[in-house]
């Protein structure tokens, strides 16, 4: 099966809130995703990520640091994807989305996610209340 290498954003603001996208088009249509896609030859995930978010959100962001790979085997094609907090600089704009806004971390299981993003909800779910503690 081939493998497709994607990257994707989690957008958080000062408030620890999480920016939830919802897929305008194609298979996943209407579910929700962290932003990002695919890589281009020669790119590191880091550049993939800033190209993306520019095309889709129309704004700059700042990559903080690693969170997860996150794996999924769809019926198609195995997702290879490297998910990475980042910042917003500037303000984003919904140039392909239908939805997209900030909403509170232990909200954010109430959307219908993407199959394979439903492990990376998880974990910062995990995460957050593991820093809480
Ligand atoms: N961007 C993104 N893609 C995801 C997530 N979860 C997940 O399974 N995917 C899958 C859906 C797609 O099959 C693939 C990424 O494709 P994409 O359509 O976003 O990428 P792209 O903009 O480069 O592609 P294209 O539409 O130009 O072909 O990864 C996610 O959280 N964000």
């Amino acid at each position: 099966m081939k493998t497709i290498r994607v990257c994707a954003a989690i957008l958080e603001n000062d408030a620890g809130d999480i920016w939830c996208a919802q897929r305008g088009y194609g298979a996943f249509r209407g579910l929700y995703e962290f932003p990002g896609g695919k890589l281009e030859p020669g790119e590191t995930p880091e550049q993939a990520l800033v190209r993306e978010i520019r095309e889709e959100l129309g704004c700059g962001i700042r990559v903080e640091r690693f969170f997860m790979k996150a794996e999924y085997d769809y019926p198609d094609f195995h997702l290879d994807m490297d998910c990475y907090l980042c910042r917003f600089a500037g303000e984003p704009h919904l140039l392909e989305h239908m939805d997209g806004r900030f909403m509170p971390l232990d909200r954010i299981m109430e959307l219908p996610w993407i199959p394979a993003d439903v492990q990376i909800v998880q974990k910062l779910l995990r995460e957050r209340q593991t820093s809480a503690d």
